[in-house]
């Protein structure tokens, strides 16, 4: 049996504790759709996360777009998955993250929040539909909340969207903040850069304590020197969550494909490499194709009569 087959599936995590959903997805529809019931496993609360920095345990978060690898990151112990605007390059083929529409994100949104039931899916809100006002911030928030299911909304900026996190946060709607190197400000900020080196270390640090006193919930930290990021962590009474920050955030983040390998070509320094998805595909691909062509697949087993 192919390995993600949802047998498969519930055989794989029947082991684990944790794994109401995927046994539950046997006998309710094939390819793993998840239970209408609510399955047993109790949805990560941002409470925790606190919890988890008062105690000094790191945790890890992951970008998820899709329905299979949500469950996945799920199933693997991920606590929090962020549908990052990244999807504007890993999924959507755009040259940076500034393409991407709300639209866009919802699906992918949608798809990983009817996916899993104990992480906590954070929606990264795109360039553009926050930036004009506190009142679009909240607005487009509402969308991710109500259209999306999403569990909390995640913007880029530090001092001058303290009033955009305070309008979302006041409105019910939990925020992640993201400071350092923000994507969506590439070109402002003169290109793929490390922020806070020097003098700008302390404009970061103010950055980080107006998001906190703003109401966020946690804050990333992209391309930070470790000292400056080690520094905003113990200042901080809320989790930063780092990726290119060092190793003394309250949590790590990365972009799956690149964690797993899919993306092929230079990855930033950031980047850790956990598996070669690139090369099990396309070996994988490969292989399916010299069969075809040869004639060797498919066999009986795979027929009907
Ligand atoms: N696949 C993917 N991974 C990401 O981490 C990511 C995206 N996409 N899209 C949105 C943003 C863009 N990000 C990026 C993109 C490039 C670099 C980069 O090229 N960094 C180089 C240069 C560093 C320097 O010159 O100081 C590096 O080696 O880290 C970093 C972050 C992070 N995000
Ligand atoms: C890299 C993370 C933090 C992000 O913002 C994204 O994936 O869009
Ligand atoms: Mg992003």
């Amino acid at each position: 049996m192919s390995p993600d087959t949802p047998r498969s599936r519930a055989e794989a995590s029947s082991a684990s504790t944790d794994s109401a959903h995927t046994q539950d997805s046997e006998t309710t529809a094939p390819y793993g759709q998840p239970p209408e019931q609510a399955p047993l496993r109790k949805r990560v609360r941002i409470h925790h996360l606190q919890e988890l920095k008062e105690r000094g345990e790191p945790w890890p978060m992951l970008t998820a777009y899709d329905t299979y690898t949500a469950r996945l990151f799920e199933d693997a112990g991920i606590p929090v998955l962020l549908v990052g605007d990244s999807a504007a390059n890993t999924v959507y083929a755009y040259e940076s993250s500034l393409p991407v529409t709300v639209e866009e994100m919802l699906f992918l949104v949608r798809a990983v929040t009817r996916s899993v039931t104990k992480p906590l899916v954070v929606a990264d809100l795109p360039f553009g539909s926050y930036q004009v006002s506190p009142e679009q911030a909240v607005a487009t928030s509402v969308r991710f909340m109500k259209e999306g299911r999403a569990h909390a909304v995640k913007l880029e900026g530090g001092r001058r969207f303290a009033p955009h996190v305070e309008a979302v946060t006041s409105a019910g709607v939990p925020v992640m903040g993201h400071i350092g190197f923000t994507p969506q400000s590439e070109h402002s900020l003169g290109g793929y850069r490390v922020q806070g080196r020097g003098a700008a270390g302390d404009a970061l640090i103010a950055d980080a304590l107006a998001l906190q006193d703003a109401g966020a919930f946690a804050v990333v930290m992209e391309m930070v020197p470790a000292e400056v990021a080690k520094q905003i962590t113990h200042e901080l009474t809320i989790p930063t969550v780092g990726i290119g920050a060092g190793p003394d955030c309250d949590a790590q983040v990365l972009v799956w494909q690149d964690m797993a390998g899919l993306r092929t070509g230079r990855v930033p320094r950031f980047v850790k490499q956990y598996a070669d998805l690139a090369g099990a595909l396309t070996t994988a691909a490969r292989t399916f194709a010299d069969e075809v062509r040869g004639r060797s697949f498919p066999t009986p087993e795979h027929t009907f009569h």
